[in-house]
């Protein structure tokens, strides 16, 4: 009887397409794309590539793995690094250029020349399993972007400067190589083939450090593209072991948690919290133990009085000793920074300055940032000031605790605005999470 006939054989075939892409040329593509990895000194056999609801594509444990142990590792024939560029066709044109380029640029203009010249990149295995577009904000269309909290929408336009400027200062490089590709190079190196290999270095890369080049800017070169590899998704839950292994000039990945055979296995990218991940990955994590709630400079300045003569004093302390930066609530209340920067902004007219003897003769604003009590009503004022911009977060009109339905039916083929949602849900989450708690603590 041949095993794939009949209900049994139908059940087997359905339960192996279930944890497969389930899409016959993506199925031929990492044949192709593991044959060529074989050929390239890869042997590894303990993970698999696979499609998950939650997640999308990624990689599953073909066997129980256990803590400690090595899940993948991939040879440095595979990896795509700047060393790749330099000895390949782009190498002179770099080394010849100046001022000189970047690390990050030399890899986008290389990926995006690889993936032009298509069946003649010894690459193109590896380049047809890689997205065809991201969900990082520089894809997004502009009214998109807006519907972003402020923090988020400020960084998420910067990234989209960035990249746009990449490319306007790239032009004359992008130009030089025009020898190599006669008349069309300006139609291949076009700033959506940029961006499109920008996202690829900015989400799929590790970490490989390579000395300094002069043929390089002195921007860090850190970048190593690792097929395959690459296709492991991030869980904040999971530990592990990343790093190239100069003895065995592997890349390895270590898990430091148990997998049951045909698990989804994961890597975690980072403590990131959801804009971040959303920002650098273009995905947020559901309960991302990481998430907070991100208050901006202004939000503040709106609750403290104007009339305070050392209000812009207070400012200048804030700023110079870093405290302007990362000042978030999250769900077990307001950050540690958040709370000091209010400390410090609820100082009394006669305590900014004033001595404490009994702390190392710090003045009082100087304990204020290292976490030292200097008086009640600097306590009590402070959590008012912090309860009061919680309370302005959580306000609809402010643009975190509402809905953007109406957005929503008009744009529901924009899938970008999803994510503006699972960002925006969360954020309110947290900060009645955050109330909650500052009104107990009021309470005590
Ligand atoms: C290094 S790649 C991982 C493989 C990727 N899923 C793929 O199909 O190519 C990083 C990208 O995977 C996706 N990703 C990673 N972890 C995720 C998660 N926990 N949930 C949703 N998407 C995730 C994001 O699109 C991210 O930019």
């Amino acid at each position: 009887m041949n095993p794939k006939r009949g209900r049994t054989g139908r059940r087997r075939k359905k339960k192996v397409l279930g944890t497969s892409t389930g899409n016959p040329s993506h199925e031929r593509q990492y044949v192709r794309l593991m044959r060529w990895m074989k050929e390239r000194g890869f042997r590894d056999k303990r993970l698999r590539t696979a499609h998950f609801p939650d997640t999308g594509r990624g990689l599953m444990s073909a066997q129980r793995l256990q803590p400690g142990e090595i899940i993948i590792s991939l040879p440095e024939s595979c990896l795509l690094t700047t060393d790749t560029v330099l000895s390949s066709y782009l190498g002179k044109y770099i080394r010849g250029w100046r001022p000189p380029v970047s690390p990050l640029l030399a890899l986008c203009t290389f990926l995006v020349l690889e993936r032009y010249l298509g069946a003649q990149s010894p690459w193109q295995p590896y380049l047809d399993v890689l997205p065809r577009a991201y969900d990082c904000p520089v894809y997004w269309e502009a009214d998109t972007v807006n519907f972003l909290p402020d923090p988020v929408k400020q960084k998420a336009m910067k990234q989209r400067r960035t990249v746009q400027e990449l490319f306007s200062s790239a032009r004359p490089f992008f130009r030089s190589l025009n020898p190599l590709f006669p008349d069309i190079v300006e139609e291949i190196l076009t700033y959506e083939a940029l961006r499109w290999a920008w996202c690829t270095v900015n989400t799929r890369t590790v970490y490989k450090k390579h000395a300094q080049r002069e043929c390089f800017t002195a921007e860090p070169d850190v970048y190593a593209l690792a097929p395959y590899l690459d296709l492991l998704n991030h869980s904040a839950g999971v530990q592990v072991e990343a790093a190239f292994n100069e003895k065995s000039r592997c890349y390895e990945i270590r898990t430091m948690v148990q997998y049951k055979k045909f698990q989804q296995v994961f890597i975690c990218y980072g403590h990131h919290d959801n804009q971040r991940l959303l920002l650098e990955y273009g995905f947020t994590a559901a309960n991302n133990p990481h998430q907070s709630v991100y208050v901006t400079k202004d939000t503040i300045l709106q609750f403290v009085s104007i009339n305070d003569k050392q209000l812009q004093k207070k400012w200048s302390l804030l700023k110079e000793n870093g405290f302007l930066e990362n000042l978030t609530f999250g769900r077990d209340g307001p950050s540690w920074r958040l709370l000091t920067a209010c400390r410090l902004l609820c100082l009394g007219a006669d305590e900014l300055y004033e001595m404490c003897f009994v702390f190392n003769h710090h003045t009082c604003w100087k304990k204020v940032l290292l976490g030292s009590f200097v008086s009640e009503s600097n306590d009590r004022t402070s959590m008012e000031l912090v309860r009061k911009i919680c309370l302005h977060c959580r306000r609809p009109g402010c643009g975190r605790g509402y809905w953007i339905s109406s957005q929503k039916s008009e744009k529901s083929a924009d899938p970008h605005l999803v994510l503006v949602e699972a960002l925006r849900r969360e954020e309110s989450e947290i900060l009645t999470s955050s109330a909650d708690v500052l009104q107990k603590e009021d309470a005590i």
